[in-house]
């Protein structure tokens, strides 16, 4: 059948057939994976370049129903993530976005040996060293640089979270937006512990350009289950 119009997560316009609008859907560092902890090796290099991160609390933040969950475009020119896997290079924060499942037993991309979480959250972060756009980075392979962070549902809410969800009920629908009142740092989605995977990879959705480098935290963050469930 012809691709519906729309890419999505069902037989006909799922991830199967998304190469056919989406040449790089089809390539050889594709996202996510299932991160196999048995046969991932530790690179001491990677413990001698420290990742250090360093974002502003932003206030007047735009939230979009992208209609696959919900994005925060937070481009932010003061922010720095470094270190690690990344070189030499700089990156900034471009905006972070959710997935998330119909229950909490899924809805990560990423897997831990066959393992899916509630959810992932997904701080996207372009190398502002060797390039002058967000779009222009994602067409080479050390473009962009994504930390994921999973979701563990819990009886503590996660507040920083909460500033974010709490305005679903204003863009019930694809396409809508509006604006997030508080001040986000998005220094607090992140970990106490800072070991993470980190791999090759690519933009988990269309047009599934293979410009990712990958930073996955090992420690999920504790969510609700009313916040990776919305009505
Ligand atoms: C090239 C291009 C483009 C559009 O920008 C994006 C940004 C992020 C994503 C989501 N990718 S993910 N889930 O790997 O962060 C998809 C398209
Ligand atoms: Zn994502």
């Amino acid at each position: 059948r012809v691709m519906a119009a729309e890419w999505g997560y069902s037989p006909t316009n799922g991830p199967d057939v998304w190469a056919r609008l989406f040449p790089q859907a089809g390539g050889a560092r594709q996202s996510p994976v299932d991160i196999c902890t048995s046969i991932a090796s530790s690179d001491s290099n990677l413990e001698m370049k420290k990742l250090t991160f360093a974002y502003e609390s932003q206030s007047d933040l735009r939230i979009l129903n992208t209609g696959h969950g919900w994005k925060v475009e937070a481009p932010q020119s003061g922010s720095r993530l470094e270190g690690g896997p990344l070189g030499e290079d700089i990156y900034q924060l471009e905006q972070f976005h959710c997935h998330w499942g119909e229950t909490s037993a899924e809805g990560s991309e990423h897997t831990v040996d066959g393992r899916a979480y509630a959810g992932e959250l997904h701080l996207v972060h372009w190398n502002t060293t060797k390039y002058q756009s967000f779009a222009e980075a994602a067409q080479h392979p050390d473009g962009l640089a994504v930390l994921g962070v999973f979701f563990d549902v819990g009886n503590e809410s996660n507040d920083e979270i909460e500033k974010i969800v709490s305005t679903l009920s204003e863009i019930k629908f694809k396409g809508q937006f509006t604006d997030i009142p508080d001040v986000i740092d998005p220094t607090t989605f992140l970990p106490s512990g800072l070991g993470y995977w980190t791999y090759l990879g690519s933009l988990t959705t269309p047009p599934c350009n293979e410009c990712v480098i990958w930073i996955v935290y090992k420690e999920p963050i504790t969510v609700t289950e009313e916040q990776v469930t919305y009505h």
